[in-house]
Formats: structure tokens, sequence, C-alpha cells
């Protein structure tokens, strides 16, 4: 038998960025095409899994995001985090090609329109997660996260002095056989898909 069987052919970086661009679009387009009220039921049952793998909440600190371009809405859920003792946070782009920075956020805590509008909290000292749910445009069979295409999240969890169990979130159109990962992609822990 070929001693390549399994191993798939890896394209050069060139040609794998531009299939991750038009394959981000292509999944957006289909987390878009999700009528809003099935989302929203999506978006209760993710929310439903989180607490069946995470557990006790309370003295934790979980990053979430604010939700855009049909991600699922896990903003009622923050707040149940934060009702039950544990922390929820938000990230902040503070530079391109830096880490994101985690801020605590509380319903009702002012917000400032940080990268692309996404609201971020306004002030706050920054923390660390113990737990990072990431929204999915795209998962592969070992669990590496296509994203937005800025590397913020893979450059967030090489930079963090403990590593967060890291969770991705999303739905089952976004599963796709592999997102030709590179040495920079870091796997995440957990995938949840509704
Ligand atoms: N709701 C939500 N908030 C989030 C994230 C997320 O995925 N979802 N992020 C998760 O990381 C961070 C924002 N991610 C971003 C990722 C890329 C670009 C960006 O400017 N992208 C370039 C394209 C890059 C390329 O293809 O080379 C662009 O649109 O011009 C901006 C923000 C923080 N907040
Ligand atoms: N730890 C890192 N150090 C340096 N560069 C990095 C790191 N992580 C990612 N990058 C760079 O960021 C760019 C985008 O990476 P990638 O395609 O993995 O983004 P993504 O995971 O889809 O986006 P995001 O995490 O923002 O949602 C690539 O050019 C990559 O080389």
């Amino acid at each position: 038998m070929d001693h390549d069987a399994g191993r798939q052919h890896m394209p050069p970086w060139p040609e794998i960025a531009r299939w991750r661009k038009a394959e981000r679009e292509r999944l957006i387009g289909e987390r878009l095409a999700i009528p809003a009220d099935r989302r929203a039921g999506f978006s209760v049952a993710i929310a439903q899994r989180l607490d069946a793998l995470i557990g006790d909440v309370a003295g934790r600190t979980v990053s979430l995001y604010w939700p855009f371009r049909g991600e699922p809405d896990l903003r009622p859920w923050a707040a149940s985090v934060t009702g039950r003792g544990g922390v929820a946070a938000l990230p902040v782009v503070i530079a391109k090609a830096q880490p994101l920075v985690f801020r605590a956020y509380r319903p009702g805590d002012r917000l400032e329109k940080g990268v692309w509008n996404i609201p971020v909290p306004a002030e706050g000292d920054p923390v660390i997660p113990d737990v990072v749910v990431a929204p999915l445009v795209g998962v592969d069979d070992r669990r590496f996260r296509l994203g937005y295409g800025g590397g913020f999240f893979d450059r967030t969890l090489a930079s963090l002095p403990t590593k967060p169990l890291v969770v991705g979130v999303g739905y089952a159109s976004q599963h796709i056989a592999t997102i030709y990962p590179q040495p920079h992609d870091i796997p995440m822990d957990e995938v949840v898909t509704v």
C-alpha cells in the first residue's frame, strides 16, 4: 500500500489562502441563509449543550462574543453565566496581527464600537478566560477552526499563559473535511454544532 495513504495533499500556502477566502464566503452565505427563527432555536440548543459540557461556571471566566453575520446568539447564556457566579467576557481587537484582549462583560455594561462595528466593552481591565467559546465560520474533522481570516484566535491562544478550554460553536452546515491546517492553526478542544 502507498505509504502516503491517508495523508492529504497539502497545496502551497497562497493557494490555501485563496481557497480559505472563497470557503469563508460560501460558509458565511450558508449561515445567513438559515432563517432567523431557526438560528434562534439553534442558539438555545447550543447554550444547553455548553452547560452540559462546561458544567459549573461559578468562579470561572468564559469568553463569548457579540454575534454578527448570523453567528449563534449566546448573549442570554452570557447573562446566565453571570447569574451563576461566573464571569462572562468579550474579545477586543487591539490591533491587526496582535492577540485579542478579553474584557469582562455584564449585561448593561457600556459598549463601544470595535472593528467591523462589533460592540466591545468600553472599559475594564483585561481578564484571562478559563473557557473560550469561539464562533465558527468552518470546522474540520480534526477540530481546526476556520474564522474570518484575521488569525486572531490562533494568535490569542498562542499568547495566553495557560491554555483555556476552547469550544467552537456553530451549525451543522459549517463542517468541512479539512481547512488544510498550517503550523499556526491550533485545534479546538470541543466543537458544539447543532
Ligand atoms: N462576533 C465575533 N466577534 C469577534 C470575532 C468573531 O469571530 N466573531 N473575532 C474572531 O477572531 C474577532 C474579530 N475578528 C476579525 C477577523 C478578521 C478581521 C478582518 O479585518 N479581516 C480582513 C480579512 C483578512 C484576510 O482575509 O486576510 C478583512 O475583512 O478585511 C476583523 C476582525 C473578535 N470579535
Ligand atoms: N500565532 C500566529 N502567529 C503569527 N501569525 C499568525 C498566527 N496565527 C495566525 N497567523 C496569521 O494570520 C493569518 C490568518 O490566519 P487564519 O487563516 O488561520 O485565520 P482565521 O483563523 O480564519 O481567523 P480568525 O481567528 O481571526 O477568526 C495568516 O496569515 C496566519 O499566518
